[in-house]
């Protein structure tokens, strides 16, 4: 649970953090932020001399920082985000700009400047809410900075020396981590302590605040308010959205909800005596003249209650095929799209309606017309279509679902209840007829094409000179692979009925020869030799049992120094805050004997067979990566 509503603003939002530093993640995790983690690539070489006041610099490196990421991932990645954090911490002494140490000697220098002294640590913050309009990124910038002051005790060379020895300096501004054992340096430290070690939360959330909560013109009084609202002051505030809140632009549930929520009443700020905004509702009279009270209702229950609908919506919309026609026709009338897809105009003009207030389409005038997402993602020939997977949801996946309280009560799967047959094994269900095979294999390419360039990049994978890319299905992730490493050849090994069906999904191209393909089964069959054996949304759909049966295989084939990648979603530890792998999870209870796992739970069933050196890389999108080695 959020438990501010500033920050709960940034829920539906994807939210990315551009930095690599793991003190900014852990800030922001633990107040339930829920974020990408993707780090930029500026470096940090802005010339000092042409600021003139130090936290200029800290606040331009953190724009630089957030802008590189926005834009490489608007430009490269295909994936606008909706907002961009960036932050840049430094410490200013004697008008001295101190970084990271480069190493001991550095760091030694910046701690003999700091030692008996006051300085200044600065942290400047970029926050950038970006969007896409007609394929160009539009950003809106906000920055600020926050100063602490930190003073150092008088510490005699042997102890700064220990300190430099314990390596703790080397990645912190100023050489120095409050956090930690550099907190028996300080002092006194004037400020925000979490300034200090990476990040001002208190001034971030003041700053969301501003944002998303700015003082409307119906406000009582006018007074700029100078300190977080309170939670309750939030939560009354936090439905009733102002219109210039919607940086994204795309309509988002809660705000649709706001427009039920104080149907009722209106919402007003006024400052308490500590400046503190609060909201309160006005009763209005009812149609009897009987004065009610607005009633805050609970929009995130709202929101799920109402999510299969959105679902279907979306499902329906691509089921007919109206993303396509509209990316070719567009913008049409809703009586147009009726006649050519063969449907009833007042149908079909409230499923238009409904999709262009989800955000997938846009109402004009002069008809509908897809977003830019919706010719991306929506349309079956896309270049990141999710047209397969948004069929096989619906046409293999909500039977499943519909049957979910069956499969929580008796803890299998219900393939037999949603489609009247008992198979004995999960491919079985998806090989029986031409026509789902080829659903569930334009599905898998789907999500393949989607969640492939970052498989291919979580890791360096540079060293390996062949790859066999186990249940690999139609090669969308071998042609990513080989086009990032082009030495690489990858073998992909997947069951006869899948590899005998693979042409369809082809590309063309130079790197297209360094992809082959192999029939064979998994648990039964030889495995191709290769350096680094891949298995991508594979382990998830088995029981432990046949984990084993199939991790023992490879790692008998796996000379050392070979590796296992591993794509999957990864539970955190204690299975409870990451709600999509959560939910993932249920998907596999439906329909296989398999569960989404913990990433001690995969370094547990890997170290099992051999395989060490378990590098988790969480990243926050689809799939997360797991990288290890054969001792
Ligand atoms: O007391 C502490 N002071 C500072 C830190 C950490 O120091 C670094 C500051 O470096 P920077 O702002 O450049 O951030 P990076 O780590 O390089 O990550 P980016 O990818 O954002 O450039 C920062 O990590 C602070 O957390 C500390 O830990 N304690």
């Amino acid at each position: 649970m959020v438990l501010n509503p500033v920050l709960g603003k940034l829920v539906s939002k994807r939210v990315v953090l551009a930095s690599a530093s793991p003190r900014r993640q852990e800030i922001l995790t633990n107040v339930g932020l829920r974020f990408e983690v993707v780090p930029s690539w500026f470096k940090e070489t802005l010339e000092k001399s042409s600021f003139t006041a130090p936290y200029e610099y800290a606040v331009e490196t953190a724009r630089q920082k957030a802008l590189e990421v926005a834009n490489r991932m608007h430009v490269k990645h295909l994936r606008t985000p909706d907002v961009v954090i960036g932050a840049d911490t430094i410490v200013s002494v004697d008008e001295q700009i101190l970084e990271k140490p480069v190493d001991k000697q550095d760091a030694y220098r910046m701690l003999s400047r700091l030692n008996g002294k006051e300085h200044s640590v600065f942290t400047g913050v970029a926050i950038i809410h970006c969007r896409s309009k007609d394929n160009q990124l539009e950003m809106e910038i906000t920055d600020f900075y926050e100063e602490t002051k930190v003073k150092f005790s008088e510490l005699s060379e042997e102890l700064l020396w220990e300190y430099i020895h314990s390596g703790e300096p080397m990645d912190k501004a100023g050489g120095y981590g409050i956090q930690a054992l550099g907190g028996m340096l300080v002092e006194y430290v004037h400020g925000d302590f979490l300034n200090v070690v990476g990040f001002p939360l208190n001034h971030f959330c003041k700053k969301l605040a501003e944002l998303y909560y700015p003082p409307s013109k119906h406000n009582v009084q006018h007074k700029k308010y100078d300190s977080i609202p309170s939670v309750d002051t939030f939560e009354k505030l936090s439905d009733g959205e102002s219109e210039s809140s919607n940086f994204t632009g795309h309509k988002d549930a809660s705000k649709l909800d706001s427009v039920g929520i104080y149907s009722l009443g209106a919402v007003y700020t006024s400052e308490n005596s500590s400046g503190v905004r609060t909201g309160f509702t006005v009763p209005l009279e009812n149609q009897n003249g009987v004065s009610q009270s607005a009633a805050k209702l609970p929009s995130k229950i709202l929101e799920l209650m109402d999510g299969f609908r959105a679902s279907k919506a979306l499902f329906v919309a691509s089921k007919l095929k109206i993303f396509d026609h509209l990316k070719d026709k567009g913008p049409m009338k809703a009586v147009d799209i009726a006649n050519d897809v063969g449907t009833s105009v007042c149908g079909t003009e409230r499923l238009l309606d409904a999709c262009a207030a989800l955000g997938l389409l846009e109402k004009t005038l002069q008809g509908y017309s897809n977003t830019d997402s919706a010719n991306i993602y929506l349309t079956s020939d896309g270049k990141y279509s999710l047209h397969g997977y948004i069929i096989h949801s619906n046409d293999h996946l909500w039977p499943l679902f519909t049957n979910l309280e069956s499969a929580v009560k008796e803890g299998s799967r219900q393939n037999h209840r949603a489609f009247g047959k008992k198979a004995d094994d999960l491919f079985k269900d998806y090989y029986h007829s031409q026509e789902v095979k080829q659903r569930f294999m334009a599905a898998m390419h789907s999500i393949a094409r989607l969640t492939a360039r970052d498989v291919a990049t979580a890791f360096d994978l540079s060293q390996f000179k062949s790859a066999c890319d186990l249940g690999g299905c139609t090669g969308a992730l071998a042609h990513e692979l080989v086009q990032v490493y082009p030495d690489l050849k990858v073998t992909v090994f997947d069951l006869p009925e899948v590899i005998a069906n693979t042409s369809y999904f082809q590309p063309s191209g130079q790197h297209a020869a360094s992809v082959t393909f192999v029939s064979g089964d998994f648990f039964k069959d030889n495995l191709p030799e290769a350096d680094l054996y891949i298995l991508s949304r594979v382990l998830h759909d088995w029981p432990d049992e046949k984990i084993h049966v199939l991790l023992s295989k490879v790692s008998a084939v796996c000379r050392p120094g070979c590796a296992i990648l591993l794509a999957e979603m990864v539970l955190d530890d204690e299975k409870k805050n990451r709600s999509t792998a959560l939910l993932q999870s249920l998907n596999m209870l439906v329909q296989t004997e398999g569960k989404e796992r913990s990433g001690t739970e995969y370094r547990a069933l890997l170290e099992q067979h051999g395989f060490t050196n378990v590098t988790i890389r969480i990243t926050g999108n689809l799939l997360d990566i797991i990288l290890c080695v054969k001792m």
